[in-house]
């Protein structure tokens, strides 16, 4: 009981208390793809306050040397070293990784959509696939660079190519909708965020984000449910628009990859079942976009739902589960967006492999 009360610690909660520490048995290395961006720096702070990883390798095509100086100075145990293409490169970053975050590629500016990025950071996700294709392919990969709908197939058909593929390893990082989907429903319900959980299926993007409240036992109705539904969706949206052209949502996604890496090494280090809330709900069952069964007869191969997380990554996808007839529509219109996003990614790859 003490020994998995301790092991739920949060992040913050395990460093202040400085009683948790990683055992040599859970050396954990964790590398970050375009770690001196806006979501790269953030998040390799919060990894660097994880007791779970050890090893912090951060890589970006400039700027990671100064970033890792920088955050190696934080006084926790694990190591840090930043990687550029002059330098030791990406193969030594990536070497004996455990996890792969890959937060590189543009972000959006006012106007444009998700898929707007997808000439730019089709090709930036396929050649750091590739990277980690030959030096880790038994990595988690864990994709936040978007499209993410159609950079998760990308990444997907790079690994098919080298034959290293495996779709438990796999998965696009949703958890910022999750997180939107959770405050916000805390704000209309005056309730505590940290306790709200509410599971959003789909993709990540638009229409493709589909909340469903019904399953945490709340009914919104008329134009309350309708301006719910557009800010998870459209939440992205609302930081472009405040940022006015100096990029997207950083902080709250770095906080989003932190805690769903975090998920992912709680699942590693032998923790099962759903978790006591801790840091921002972090549990072994989260939803995340992976190659998926549930709607492959209709054409969609990549969804995200609850998934079960293990030491082997996906362990077991959760069915959508009930939800409301107007959920039912939002989840109609979602499958047609993602098969095309999913079908776009997957037939660019295909004709631009490359070497
Ligand atoms: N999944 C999500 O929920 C989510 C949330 C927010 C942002 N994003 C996406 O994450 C991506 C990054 O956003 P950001 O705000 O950090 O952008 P940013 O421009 O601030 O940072 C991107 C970083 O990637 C680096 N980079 C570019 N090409 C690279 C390459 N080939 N190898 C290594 N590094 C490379 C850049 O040098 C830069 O440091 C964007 O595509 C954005 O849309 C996804
Ligand atoms: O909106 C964006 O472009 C970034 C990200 O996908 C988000 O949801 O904030």
């Amino acid at each position: 009981m003490f020994a998995a009360r301790q092991a739920s610690q949060s992040v913050f909660g395990a460093v202040q208390r400085r009683t948790f520490s990683a055992t040599a048995s859970n050396a954990t290395k964790v590398a970050v793809l375009g770690a001196a961006g806006g979501i790269g720096q953030p998040l390799s702070l919060l990894l660097k306050l994880n007791p779970r990883v050890t090893e912090l390798a951060l890589y970006d095509i400039k700027g990671a040397p100064g970033v890792a100086a920088d955050i190696s100075h934080i006084n926790t145990k694990s190591t840090v070293k930043g990687y550029e293409p002059s330098g030791a490169g990406i193969k030594e970053c990536l070497t004996g990784a455990e996890i792969v975050l890959i937060p590189a590629g543009v972000p959006r500016k006012p106007g444009m959509t998700r898929d707007d990025l997808f000439n730019t950071n089709a090709s930036i996700v396929r050649d750091l696939a590739k990277a980690a294709a030959d030096a880790c392919p038994e990595a988690n990969i864990l994709v936040i660079a978007n499209p993410v709908n159609s950079t998760v197939p990308i990444t997907a058909e790079v690994f098919k190519s080298k034959g290293v593929y495996n779709p438990k390893r796999l998965f696009g990082v949703t958890t910022l909708d999750v997180v939107r989907a959770s405050r916000f429903i805390s704000q209309l319900k005056s309730t505590d965020p940290a306790t709200e959980n509410i599971t959003v299926v789909g993709g990540h993007s638009g229409a493709t984000i589909v909340p469903l409240l019904s399953q945490a036992g709340y009914t919104l109705e008329g134009a309350e449910r309708d301006e719910y539904i557009k800010r998870v969706q459209f939440g992205g949206d609302e930081v472009v628009q405040a940022k006015g052209g100096a990029g997207s949502a950083t902080l709250s996604m770095a906080m989003a990859g932190a805690r769903f890496a975090e998920s992912l090494l709680k699942a590693a280090q032998g923790q099962s079942g759903v978790v006591e809330p801790t840091y921002g709900q972090s549990g072994v069952v989260e939803p995340t976009y992976v190659d998926s069964p549930l709607y492959k007869d209709q054409g969609v191969t990549y969804f995200a739902s609850q998934v079960e997380l293990g030491p082997n990554g996906v362990e077991k996808i959760h069915p959508v589960g009930d939800m409301s007839e107007f959920e039912q529509g939002l989840l109609d219109v979602c499958l047609k967006d993602l098969k095309s996003n999913i079908e776009k990614g997957e037939k660019w790859v295909k004709e631009n492999m490359g070497n």
